[in-house]
This record gives structure tokens, C-alpha cells and sequence, in this order.
């Protein structure tokens, strides 16, 4: 079993409009809700690739009662810890094109005893899971150093714990040794205080989030492939992609592709990577089906190609 967490969850409304227009009243031509937030998102591709899987997160108002059902709906086993305030709405305007413009609110303020109460949640849920996968930003009152928390909570239940997060919660959390961090290339130059501009860039940034505390690291590095550096050397995957259509949660759904193939070594990194090449060609936020997939595109190797410069240098 994957138990994802999600601490800051939202609604992820999509509106595809013909053309973006600052001042402008736009109408929609078309526009579909999908339940989100990071962790939600991994549980939403695990259970798509038919592995049980249990979602953590807190859930307050009508868009949280709204948020639970559309789990529901999905089959999903959500676990939610209920607060004061309302889930967040997050928005994404689509164009034809395939410029993508989204805006995320800051979402609800947890209470101290709304913290506690998603971590003992966690501790509760976490029996027979496998991996728990703690996913995307913290909201408002839970401290930077909240995932460092979970992550040594959870080490002393004996799970092993991937994390999807940055800045400052992820540096914090590093020390606990999270058995895999999941950066993109922006997220990696920003851990490390440093541009990237090569796979040799990117493999140097990982191992030094290695030597910080993470015992592997996953890097999403866009249209150019991903990274997997681990005690046992560093592995290059990639993928090609006819046409981007949405990689809002393609991380998400590498992260899960990661993690239902075990977590571990190049295998695991080559579902990470068919997993996301699907995820990118799906509408909005929508998670990859096994049907989806394309395993016989996907190459990996343990020669990375370090000299290569990133399409998107971060
Ligand atoms: O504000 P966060 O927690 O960083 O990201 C939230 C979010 O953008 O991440 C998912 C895509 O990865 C979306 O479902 C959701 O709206």
C-alpha cells in the first residue's frame, strides 16, 4: 500500500480559454474540476495503476466535503483530518497552445492541534504502507520544520518515506534522510543555491542533497529525461513526447510510477519516466491509466550524458 500526504490539498479548476487577455472578461470554452494537491495527485496515478493506496489530508468546508467525493468517485480511500478552514481552490487557465497559466491560493490556516492531528493521522494509516509519499507546500501555520517531523516520525514506525516538497521544508527535512526526495530542475538549483545548466549540473546538485541527508534522489528534469542518484551511482531515463498538452502533476505521476515499481534503482526510474511522458500528453491534471503508458519508449542508462545543457536551464 502507498499512503500519500498531502497537507495543503486543493480543487484544481481548469478553464481552457482561447487566448489569455490581461483586463479582459474570458469565457470558457470549456472548464472540468480535478481533486488535487501533490499527494493526492501520486494516489490518484497509484490507484490508476491499480495498487491500493490511502490519502492523507486535511479537508474543511464545502470545497473539502466536495474534495472527498470526488476522491470517492475515484475509489479512493481518503483519511481526512477535519479543519476549520475552507480547502483550497486552485486554478489553471488553459490556451490552445499549451501555455498553461495556474494560480495556487495559500489555502487554509491549520491550528496547532490541526497539525498534530494530520501527523497522528499519518501515524494511524501508516501500518502496512510500503512507501509514504509526503507531497507538495505546507500551509499556513504548519512550520517549515513540520516534514522533518513526519519524516522521523515515520523512520521510527520503520516506513520509508519519499518527499515531494522545496525550500526551506525541504532542506529542513534532509537531515531525517528521506529514503527518496523528488526535485525538479528548478527546485534542485534552488536547494543547492546554484543555476543549472547541464545533466552534469543537475547529477552534482542531487549528490549534494545526498551528502545533506536524502538517500536517493529522483530529479524531474522537464522535456530533457530524469535523474536518479543513489548509493549505487546515478541513472538517466527519458522518453520521447509528441506534443506537451498539460505537466501540471507530471510529477506527481512520475513520483507515483516511481514508487508503485518498487522505489528502487533504474527500473523504478523507468516507470517514473513513462508515467510522466504519459501524464504530459493527458488534459489538465489528469492521471495516466496503464492503457497510457509506452514502457517500450523509455530508455535508461547509467551513462549520463553529464555534458549534455538543459532544454529549460534552471
Ligand atoms: O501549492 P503546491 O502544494 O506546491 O502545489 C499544488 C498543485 O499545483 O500541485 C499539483 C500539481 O503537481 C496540483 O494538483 C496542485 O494544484
Amino acid at each position: 500500500m502507498i499512503l500519500t500526504v498531502t497537507p495543503n490539498p486543493s480543487l484544481d479548476r481548469t478553464y481552457e480559454i482561447p487566448a489569455l487577455e490581461r483586463g479582459a472578461v474570458l469565457r470558457a470554452a470549456a472548464d472540468r474540476v480535478d481533486p488535487g494537491g501533490k499527494g493526492v495527485n501520486v494516489s490518484r496515478a497509484v490507484a490508476a495503476a491499480g495498487h491500493r493506496t490511502v490519502a492523507v489530508l486535511p479537508l474543511g468546508g464545502p470545497e473539502g466535503a466536495l474534495l472527498a467525493r470526488l476522491l470517492g468517485d475515484l475509489g479512493i480511500e481518503a483519511a481526512g483530518v477535519p479543519v476549520q478552514g475552507s480547502t483550497r481552490i486552485n486554478i489553471s487557465v488553459a490556451e490552445p497552445d499549451g501555455t498553461l497559466t495556474k494560480i495556487n491560493a495559500a489555502g487554509p490556516e491549520l491550528t496547532a492541534a490541526e497539525a498534530e492531528a494530520l501527523l497522528e493521522a499519518v501515524r494511524t494509516q501508516s501500518a502496512d504502507a510500503d512507501w509514504i509519499a509526503c507531497c507538495g507546500s505546507l500551509p499556513r501555520g504548519l512550520a517549515p520544520e513540520w516534514y522533518a517531523e513526519l519524516v522521523a516520525r515515520a523512520h521510527r514506525a520503520g516506513a520509508r518515506i519519499a518527499l515531494d516538497t522545496s525550500g526551506p521544508s525541504l532542506t529542513a527535512a534532509l537531515r531525517e534522510r528521506p529514503d527518496v526526495v523528488k526535485p525538479n530542475a528548478e527546485e534542485l538549483a534552488q536547494a543547492v543555491g546554484r543555476p543549472l545548466a547541464t545533466v552534469g549540473d543537475a547529477v552534482k546538485a542531487a549528490e549534494e542533497l545526498r551528502a545533506l541527508g536524502a538517500r536517493a534522489v529522483l530529479a524531474s528534469l522537464g522535456a530533457d529525461g530524469q535523474l536518479l542518484v543513489d548509493e549505487t551511482g546515478a541513472y538517466f531515463g527519458a522518453a520521447p513526447v509528441a506534443a506537451v498538452r498539460s505537466n501540471v502533476g507530471a510529477g506527481d505521476a512520475s513520483l507515483a510510477g516511481f514508487l508503485a515499481a518498487g522505489g528502487l534503482g533504474p527500473a523504478a526510474l523507468a516507470s517514473a519516466v513513462a508515467h510522466g511522458a504519459a501524464a504530459v500528453q493527458l488534459p489538465g491534471s489528469v492521471m495516466p491509466t496503464p492503457a497510457d503508458l509506452d514502457p517500450s519508449a523509455v530508455t535508461t542508462t547509467a551513462d549520463v550524458p553529464l555534458d549534455r545543457a538543459l532544454t529549460e536551464p534552471a
